[in-house]
């Protein structure tokens, strides 16, 4: 991989360095001069020979202890992440276990990354400013072509901000409930282990803690996928029909031999992060995933499938259009069509979900739900790369890593460490994506943009009722307009695309907050009847050692 990095960037560079020598101010065809920009920004093939042989030996060796890492029992196995410590933080309600699998990845990721990374955050600067950026987080922005990218997004922020508080509000009195009061202010942040994801990035794992009408009915797709002897080849084929079923097309023989969908049983040793691959030949397209039989993977599998059709969209431009209007947008394909998945009609339809009531309280379960995953994610997405951009510009000193990453846990999730925490940690170092070098922003933008496609494919597919209950399955319509802004890849700036969908150039939360809109109105007087105090004005956890 080490080779193969060099010589790619040498390509990068022969071909970078050419396209600089044009100056395209009075170039006539747009779409020369977005060629010849995009061609110009060379990023890590920059830096000189030593400095980026050094620099892909560090995020080799960051993602290589992030994939070998796993935690020991005292007597018996090391368990690594997948499957495991995120079965244990999905499905453990014991305080202790919960701690001891939170604290030992961190205690075997973070603290060795540390080091490392602060050498990456140098050398990946100094590539930046050799490409005239003036930091790595300003190389990282600049793809999304809008000087006022960060005051839309605060502004984004903002406006879901009070959706987040009532739940997190809501989730706190619930947790409070089952763990205890020594363990729970209810004017404090969440001990972040409690949610039941390893990162509190998505809490759909407690919905059982939380369901709000618990007599009523509760989706559980993952009992009936098990006891249907669903498989995750047939998880992929599922993803494959329904994106066939919107007119667009069906992945080609060669993925379903080259693809790894499932953990090896052989014992090799994989990266268990999910990812997608385009080989840039027109018909070698792949997903590397450690599919587990349940519904989060199941969405999972259409994310991933949203990445591989926009592969095969865009696979006749010029390679150095072959990407995604935005970075966001990528990652919003697979959701826009996921959000069609989890309604109970579409499940009903592929036999997951029996009863399907659609009183009152069922539509606010389902309505929890998705929020545990979807509103849970704002501020968590929003945060990652703000604390990078930070880093990247020296907002943030190597010394304080770890004091800053829980000032923006704590300002923006409101969730706290419940262990002392020090700067031998680097506990954001625990998220595949800070080692692997992957901007976090686009997860923020596509959960945004998600819930706009969602509301234009549903208008375009004749839908008339509420959002939540709307599913595209079978609808030529809405799959053309996803797949016309497919097609553009990256060769239209980005609001070109958004206008082609939605009708508007620019990112808007209205449809994500139209969508959650029953939901808050049940929130705002569920917390109101409980008196409850939205955010946190304590700021830390009730440690176990009673401070
Ligand atoms: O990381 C992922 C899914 C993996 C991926 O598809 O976004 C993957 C990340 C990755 C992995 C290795 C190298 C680079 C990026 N992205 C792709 O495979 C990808 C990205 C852009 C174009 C083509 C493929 N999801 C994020 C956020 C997320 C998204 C959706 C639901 C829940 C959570 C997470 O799990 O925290
Ligand atoms: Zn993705």
């Amino acid at each position: 991989m080490l080779k193969k990095s060099f010589l790619t960037a040498q390509h990068t560079l022969y071909y970078g360095t050419k396209a600089r020598h044009f100056n395209t101010t009075n170039f006539t065809s747009p779409l020369l001069k977005r060629m010849l920009w995009k061609l110009k920004e060379m990023e890590r093939a920059s830096l000189p020979e030593n400095d980026l042989k050094e620099y892909n030996e560090l995020l080799t060796n960051m993602e290589t202890i992030y994939n070998a890492a796993d935690v020991c029992l005292e007597k018996g196995p090391c368990i690594p992440l997948e499957p495991d410590l995120s079965e244990v933080m999905a499905s453990s309600r014991d305080y202790d276990e919960l701690l001891w699998a939170w604290q030992g990845w961190r205690d075997t990721v973070g603290q060795q990354l540390r080091p490392i990374y602060s050498r990456y955050v140098e050398l990946s600067n100094k590539a930046a400013k050799l490409n005239g950026h003036t930091d790595t987080g300003d190389s990282w922005r600049v793809v999304y072509e809008s000087p006022t990218l960060e005051k839309d997004l605060e502004q984004l922020y903002h406006e879901m901000k009070p959706l987040y508080l009532n739940l997190h509000a809501y989730v706190r009195r619930a947790l409070y409930h089952y763990y205890g009061s020594q363990h729970i202010s209810l004017r404090g942040p969440i001990p972040a282990h409690l949610l039941g994801n390893m990162w509190a990035q998505s809490w759909t794992n407690i919905i059982d803690l939380v369901i709000p009408f618990p007599s009523s009915t509760q989706m559980d797709a993952t009992m009936a996928m098990k006891s249907q002897r669903w498989t995750p080849i047939k998880m992929f084929e599922e993803a494959d029909k329904f994106f066939q079923s919107l007119g667009l097309l069906p992945v080609l023989p060669e993925f379903w031999v080259k693809s790894m969908l499932e953990k090896p049983l052989d014992g090799r040793e994989v990266s268990c992060q999910t990812s997608s691959w385009d080989f840039y030949n027109g018909k070698d397209f792949r997903v590397k995933q450690c599919t587990e039989v349940n519904m989060e993977d199941l969405l999972s599998v259409f994310h991933e499938m949203g990445h591989i059709q926009y592969f095969m969209q865009y696979k006749d431009l010029p390679v150095v259009l072959r990407e995604g209007a935005n970075p966001g947008f990528h990652e919003a394909m697979g959701d826009v069509v996921a959000l069609s998945v989890s309604t109970p009609s579409y499940l009903h339809n592929s036999e997951l979900l029996i009863t399907q009531i659609e009183d009152y309280e069922s539509e606010i379960n389902f309505l929890m739900s998705i929020a545990l995953e979807k509103v849970a994610f704002i501020p968590f997405s929003y945060l990652m790369d703000q604390f990078r951009w930070k880093i990247f510009d020296g907002r943030i000193s190597k010394e304080d890593y770890n004091q800053e990453w829980w000032n923006l846990r704590l300002k923006y999730q409101g969730i706290c460490p419940p262990l002392p925490r020090s700067e031998e940690d680097f506990d954001a170092g625990s998220k595949f994506h800070i080692p692997g070098n992957v901007p976090y922003i686009r997860y923020f933008i596509s959960s945004v943009i998600q819930f706009q496609f969602h509301e234009a494919v549903c208008k375009a597919s004749g839908f008339t009722g509420p959002l939540h209950k709307c599913n595209i399955y079978n609808s030529q319509e809405a799959g053309k307009l996803l797949g016309d802004v497919m097609k553009l890849g990256f060769s239209k700036p980005w609001p070109e695309a958004m206008k082609m969908i939605t009708g508007q150039y620019n990112m808007s939360a209205k449809s994500l907050m139209k969508y959650f809109k029953p939901l808050l109105d049940w929130l705002v007087a569920e917390n109101i009847r409980q008196e409850e105090i939205l955010g946190w004005p304590e700021f830390g956890c009730l440690i176990s050692d009673g401070t």
